[in-house]
C-alpha cells in the first residue's frame, strides 16, 4: 500500500519462481479487487517507450483539426472506431467536457486498418501499447481467477478469444470557477472484466464504498491502473465489486489524456457466475450475459447503468 492508502501490486513478484512470493502477490491482488477495486501495478515490464509513444500518439491525434477526426464520428455504436464529444450545458453555454475516440483492438488484425491514419504513426504506437495491456491483463486475470480459488487457467481459453477495445479520453482544460472542480467523466463502472489505465495527469477517483469519499487514483509519469468491471463482479458472484470511478478536473488543470484497455470476452460469449462460487449461501446473484447483449440495450437509448442494476442483478435487496 502506498501512503493514501492505495493497493500496490509487484509484479514481479507474480513472475516470481518463489511459490510464497506468487502466492503473496496473488493475495494482494485478491484483497484489492475486495477492497476498493482498483490497485496499482509497478514492475509490470511494459516499456517506458511504448507508454509515452500510445500517448503522445492519442494526444496527437485529439489536436488534429476537426476535419481530420469528424469523419469517424457515428451514431452507431457498433461503429468498431468511433470519434465523439460529451458536452454539458454551463452558464447556458455548451462545454465540451471530452472528447473519445473508441476502437476495437483485438485481433488487432480485424481492426487497424479501420483505426485514424494520422497521425503518420497512430497505429503503430497504439498497436504496441495494445498488445502490451492485453498481455498484462491476461496475466492479471490468471492471478485473479488463482485469487478466487479457480485455478490459473479457469479463463485461459475464453481469453484467447477475448475481446479488447482501446478507450481514448481527451480532456480540454477546465474553467470552472467552482473549488470542487468539474465532473468530466461522471461516475460508472466498465462493462470489462478488468480495465488498465495510463493517463498524463491526475483526475480519476474512486470510490471508497466502505466510507463513501473519493479517493484519487494514482498518477504520476507511467502510472499503471487496474480495476475491476461489472463481468469480473459477475463471475465472482459479487465477491469482487466493479469499481465505481469518474473523472474530475479542476480549474486550471492542463487538458488530460488517457486510454483505457477494456478486456473482455468475445462479442457473443456468455459471462456467467462461476458455478464453483455458488453456495447454498450465497446463490447466483447476476444472469448470465453477453457483450453484445450490452451493446444492443445501449443501442437502445438505455443508460449503460441501467443493464447492470435492473437487468443482471437478480437479488439486489441481498447486495
Ligand atoms: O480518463 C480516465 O482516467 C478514465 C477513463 C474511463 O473511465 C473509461 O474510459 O472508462
Ligand atoms: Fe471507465
Amino acid at each position: 500500500m502506498d501512503s493514501t492508502g492505495v493497493r500496490i501490486v509487484d509484479l514481479s513478484k507474480l513472475r516470481s519462481t518463489s511459490f510464497s512470493e506468487r502466492s503473496a502477490a496473488i493475495h494482494d491482488i485478491g484483497r484489492a479487487c475486495q477492497a476498493m477495486g482498483f490497485f496499482q501495478v509497478v514492475n509490470h515490464g511494459v516499456g517506458a517507450d511504448i507508454l509515452q509513444g500510445a500517448l503522445d500518439a492519442a494526444t496527437a491525434f485529439f489536436n488534429l483539426p476537426m476535419e481530420d477526426k469528424s469523419g469517424l464520428s457515428s451514431d452507431d455504436i457498433r461503429q468498431p472506431v468511433r470519434y465523439s464529444t460529451v458536452s454539458e450545458l454551463d452558464d447556458g453555454e455548451v462545454k465540451i467536457r471530452r472528447h473519445v475516440l473508441k476502437q476495437y483492438s483485438r485481433p488487432l488484425e480485424t481492426w487497424i486498418q479501420k483505426w485514424p491514419s494520422k497521425p503518420i504513426d497512430y497505429r503503430e504506437k497504439m498497436a504496441m501499447f495494445s498488445a502490451q495491456m492485453w498481455r498484462l491483463v491476461s496475466e492479471l486475470v490468471e492471478a485473479v481467477t488463482e485469487s478466487l480459488g479457480l485455478g490459473r487457467h479457469y479463463l485461459t481459453s475464453r481469453m484467447e478469444r477475448g475481446f479488447e477495445m482501446m478507450g481514448l479520453n481527451y480532456y480540454p482544460p477546465c474553467h470552472q470557477d467552482d473549488d470542487g472542480g468539474a465532473i468530466c467523466f461522471a461516475p460508472h463502472t466498465d462493462y470489462t472484466l478488468l480495465t488498465a489505465l495510463l493517463a498524463t495527469q491526475q483526475g480519476l477517483e474512486y470510490l471508497d464504498r466502505e466510507s463513501g469519499s473519493w479517493h484519487p487514483a494514482p498518477s504520476g509519469s507511467f502510472t499503471l491502473v487496474v480495476h475491476v468491471g461489472n463481468y469480473l463482479e459477475v463471475l465472482s458472484n459479487g465477491r469482487y465489486r466493479a469499481a465505481l470511478h469518474r473523472v474530475v478536473s479542476h480549474r486550471g488543470a492542463a487538458p488530460r489524456v488517457s486510454i483505457a484497455s477494456l478486456s473482455s470476452f468475445a462479442m457473443e460469449e456468455s459471462v456467467e457466475v462461476a458455478e464453483e462460487l455458488v453456495e447454498e449461501t450465497q446463490p447466483p446473484m447476476y444472469r448470465a450475459s453477453t457483450l453484445s447483449e450490452f451493446i444492443d440495450f445501449l443501442s437502445a437509448g438505455n443508460r449503460g447503468a441501467d443493464f447492470m442494476e435492473q437487468s443482471l442483478k437478480i437479488a439486489r435487496d441481498k447486495l
